[in-house]
C-alpha cells in the first residue's frame, strides 16, 4: 500500500520533521535553514527525507543541488532518497531520483560548472585536474626552474610549498598571515614563496591544468561575477549541503554567491565533529551561517541520538564536554544498556592486535557479522600489526583511508597516459609517460615536450618526431598507441593503454602479476563512466580507497572486517568499534598537538571515533611501542600513557580492564614503572 505524505514522515521525531518540512510550499523556496545535528541524530536520514519530501511535493530534481563530502556519501544519499520517495511515488521514484544529476562533492560539481562555463571565464575546456602528487611535482619543477632548490639555506620542500599555497587559497588568507599563523619556520622565505606561487599559477595555466584548490577558487571567483552568479543560482531552487562543519571559506563564498538571500538553502552539520581544520575548514562557517541572512536563518537542533547506548554516549559527551569551546547540545538516547565502554590496558601493539582479533571473532560467534564491526585508528600506519595478524589468521578485511589505489605507481602510469592524450599540454602527465619508454631520460622527455608544445595538435606532432636514439621498437609501439588514442573510444581507450603498458610494467616491477590485476580492476571501474573526461575528472577528485594488499579484495558478498582511519569513518556506524592506540602521541597525534586549536581538533577526532559505536566500544591503550627505524633485531621501545582526553575524572565512565586477563596464581602486572632487564643486559656491552 502506498504511504500518504503523513505516514512516510511518521518515523521522524518532531525536530527532524520540522527540518524536513521547513519552508512549506515548495513552489517558492523557503528561507535558509541550518540543521545542527549531533552525532547519530539522524542527520543523513533527515537530509534524505528533506530531499525526498521536496521531490514528492513536486520539486524538479534537476533543479536541486546537493553537496556532500564524498562521492560515496552522494550516491548513498540518492539511494536513500529513492527508498523514501518510493513509499509515496512507487514505481515513479526511480525515474525522479535519477533526475538528481547535481548531487556530488563540492570539487566534483565545481569541475562540472567550470567546464560548462570554461569559454566565458578564459579556461581551456579540456583542462585536466592534478591530484596532490601531480601538483607537488609541478611545484617542484617550478621551484627548480627558479633556482630555489639549490639555495644555501634550506628552502621549504615541495610538499610544504604546496601546503602553504593551499592554505592561502582555501582559507582566503594573505601569504604573510598564513606564514605567521601556520608556517612560522618558513616566514623568512616570504618573498621567494610569493614569486614561486605566481610562477606555479602561470605553469598551471600554460599546462591547462587545475589543481584541487583551483576547483573551489575558480568557482568562487566565477560566483563573484554578478551575472554568472545569478545565472548559476537561478538554475537551482534548492541547495542542500551536508557536513557543513567541514567546509572552508571558499565553499561558504560559493554558497552565498549561489543564494545571496539564502532562499532554498539548507545546511547540515555538527561543530563537535569538525575534523578538517588542517585543510582550512572552519567551524565558523556553521556558527556564522544564521547571521549572514536577513531575516536570520532558521535553526533546528537534533540532539536525540539513535545510534549508541546511553553509556557510550555518556562517555563521548564526557570527552567532548572538556573541549575548550563548545557550541551545541548534549546528546541523549533511550537506548539503555548496563555495559559501559571498555578502556583496555594492553602491553604492546602486538597484543593489541591479538586482543582485537580475539574480540572480533568472539563477536562473530555471537552472531555479529564482521561487517558490523570496525577498527578505527588515527593514522593509517597504526593498523600495520593488526593487518599482519588478520592476514595470518585468514580474516578478510577492507581498509579505508590508507594508501589510495590511485597512488600506486602502475595505476598512475596508466592514468597519466590517458590524461596526456586528453590534454597534451599537461606536462606532468606527458613527462611521466615519456619517461616510461626505455632510452628516454628526463632531458629527452623535456625536449620532446618542448618540440610539440606550441603545436595546435601536439599529439600528432609528437607522432611525427624521429624516434629517440635508443628507444627503437618501444617508440614505434608508443606512437601507434597514441594514434589510436587521439580520438577517444571509451572505454576501449583504457584497454589499449593497458596493452601498451604491459611490457613496461613487466620490465619495471617484479610483482607485475599483482599489479596487472590492479589494472584490470581499473579497467572495470572505468567501464562505469560515460566518457574518458568524466572518468579522469571524477577518479582524481574522489579516488576509491585501496583495500589491503595482503588480503586481496574480498568479494562484495563476503563478510569482512572494516579497518578505517577516523577521518574516513566519518558518517559511518557499526555495532562494535575498537579504537587503536588511545594514547598520547597517537591521539593526540604528535603532529596534531602543536597549537591549542590543533589539540581541540584531535579531541573531536576521538569524539567522532567513539560516536561511531552502537553497542560496544573498546578504547585500547597499549603501553609500549617499538621505536621504528632501528636494526632488525633491535627492541628499543617507548612507554606511552593514556590519552590526555580521558583524564582521571572521566575514567569512571568506562569499564577498565587489562588484557590478557591475569591468570590466577600469576603475579599481577604492575601499573607502575616497568623495567626491561633484557635491554639493560644488552646495554652493558655497548
Ligand atoms: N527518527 C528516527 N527513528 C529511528 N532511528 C533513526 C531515526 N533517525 C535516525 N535514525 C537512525 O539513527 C542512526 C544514525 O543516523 P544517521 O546515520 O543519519 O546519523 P548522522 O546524524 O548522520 O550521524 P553522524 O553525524 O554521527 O555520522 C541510523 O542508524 C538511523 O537509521
Amino acid at each position: 500500500m502506498q504511504a500518504t505524505a503523513a505516514t512516510y514522515l511518521d518515523d521522524l521525531n518532531p525536530e527532524q520533521r520540522r527540518a524536513v518540512e521547513h519552508g512549506g510550499a515548495f513552489a517558492t523556496p523557503g528561507p535558509p535553514l541550518l540543521i545542527i545535528a549531533g552525532a547519530g541524530s539522524g542527520k543523513t536520514n533527515t537530509l534524505a527525507h528533506r530531499v525526498a519530501h521536496l521531490l514528492v511535493n513536486g520539486a524538479d530534481p534537476r533543479r536541486i543541488l546537493l553537496m556532500t563530502f564524498s562521492r560515496r556519501a552522494a550516491s548513498e544519499m540518492s539511494r536513500r532518497v529513492e527508498r523514501i520517495a518510493r513509499k509515496v511515488l512507487a514505481g515513479k521514484a526511480e525515474a525522479i531520483t535519477a533526475g538528481l544529476t547535481w548531487a556530488g562533492t563540492f570539487h566534483g560539481l565545481g569541475a562540472r560548472m567550470l567546464r560548462e562555463h570554461a569559454e566565458r571565464i578564459g579556461l581551456d575546456p579540456v583542462f585536466t585536474i592534478h591530484d596532490r602528487e601531480d601538483s607537488a611535482d609541478l611545484m617542484n619543477l617550478v621551484r627548480h626552474e627558479r633556482g630555489l632548490s639549490s639555495t644555501q639555506r634550506r628552502f621549504p620542500t615541495k610538499g610544504t610549498c604546496l601546503a602553504i599555497y593551499s592554505r592561502c587559497v582555501n582559507a582566503d588568507m594573505p601569504l604573510d598571515e598564513a606564514l605567521v599563523r601556520h608556517f612560522p619556520w618558513c616566514a623568512e622565505w616570504a618573498g621567494e614563496l610569493k614569486g614561486l606561487f605566481a610562477a606555479y599559477v602561470e605553469a598551471k595555466q600554460a599546462n591547462a591544468v587545475l589543481d584541487y584548490d583551483d576547483l573551489l577558487l575558480y568557482w568562487a571567483q566565477m560566483m563573484a561575477d554578478a551575472t554568472i552568479a545569478q545565472e548559476i543560482g537561478d538554475r537551482f531552487d534548492h541547495v542542500l549541503v551536508d557536513e557543513y562543519q567541514d567546509t572552508n571559506r571558499l565553499q561558504s563564498q560559493i554558497l552565498l554567491g549561489l543564494k545571496p538571500n539564502g532562499a532554498g538553502l539548507t545546511v547540515v552539520g555538527d561543530d563537535a565533529q569538525s575534523i578538517y581544520a588542517f585543510r582550512a575548514a572552519t567551524v565558523r562557517n556553521i556558527l556564522d551561517f544564521p547571521d549572514q541572512f536577513s531575516p536570520r536563518a532558521d535553526i533546528v537542533t537534533l540532539d536525540r541520538n539513535y545510534r549508541s547506548t546511553q553509556p557510550i554516549l555518556t562517555a563521548a559527551n564526557g570527552v567532548i564536554g572538556l573541549a575548550r569551546e563548545r557550541f551545541t547540545k548534549n546528546l541523549w538516547t533511550d537506548r539503555t544498556s548496563s555495559r559501559k565502554p571498555q578502556l583496555v590496558t594492553i602491553s604492546d601493539e602486538a597484543d593489541q592486535a591479538r586482543y582485537v582479533v580475539a574480540q572480533v571473532l568472539a563477536k562473530r560467534e555471537e552472531g555479529i557479522a564482521l561487517k558490523q564491526q570496525a577498527v578505527l585508528f588515527r593514522t593509517s600506519s597504526h593498523s600495520g600489526p593488526l593487518e599482519i595478524e588478520l592476514t595470518r589468521r585468514n580474516i578478510p578485511f577492507v581498509k579505508f583511508g590508507g594508501l589510495k589505489f590511485l597512488d600506486a605507481a602502475h595505476v598512475k602510469d596508466v592514468l597519466a597516459c590517458l590524461r596526456f592524450v586528453e590534454n597534451p599540454r599537461d606536462r606532468i602527465a606527458g613527462f611521466r609517460v615519456l619517461h616510461l619508454i626505455p632510452g628516454i631520460g628526463p632531458a629527452s622527455a623535456q625536449r620532446l615536450l618542448d618540440a610539440v608544445s606550441d603545436s595546435a595538435d601536439p599529439i600528432a606532432r609528437l607522432c611525427e618526431q624521429p624516434a629517440p636514439a635508443r628507444a627503437g621498437d618501444d617508440w614505434t609501439a608508443f606512437v601507434r598507441t597514441l594514434q589510436q588514442l587521439r580520438y577517444t573510444d571509451w572505454p576501449a581507450d583504457i584497454e589499449r593503454v593497458r596493452h601498451w603498458y604491459q611490457p613496461h610494467l613487466e620490465r619495471v616491477h617484479e610483482d607485475a602479476e599483482v599489479r596487472s590485476a590492479d589494472l584490470l580492476q581499473l579497467e572495470q571501474i572505468a567501464s562505469g563512466y560515460p566518457s574518458r573526461e568524466r572518468f579522469l575528472t571524477e577518479l582524481t577528485l574522489d579516488p576509491p580507497d585501496a583495500t589491503s594488499d595482503q588480503s586481496g579484495v574480498p568479494l562484495l558478498d563476503e563478510d569482512y572486517l572494516i579497518l578505517s582511519t577516523i577521518h574516513s569513518a566519518k558518517g559511518m556506524e557499526w555495532n562494535s568499534v575498537h579504537v587503536l592506540n588511545v594514547v598520547d602521541g597517537c591521539m593526540p597525534s604528535d603532529l596534531g598537538a602543536g597549537t591549542s586549536a590543533e589539540l581541540e581538533e584531535e579531541r573531536r577526532l576521538l569524539y567522532v571515533a567513539m560516536t561511531r559505536a552502537k553497542d560496544d566500544l573498546h578504547l585500547l591503550v597499549p603501553q609500549r611501542f617499538f621505536v621504528h627505524g632501528q636494526p632488525v633485531r633491535g627492541d628499543r621501545h617507548v612507554y606511552a600513557s593514556r590519552t590526555r582526553f580521558i583524564p582521571e575524572a572521566l575514567v569512571p565512565l568506562f569499564e577498565r580492564t587489562s588484557w590478557p586477563r591475569v591468570q590466577p596464581g600469576r603475579t599481577v602486572a604492575s601499573q607502575g614503572p616497568r623495567i626491561d632487564l633484557g635491554a639493560r643486559m644488552r646495554e652493558r656491552w655497548r
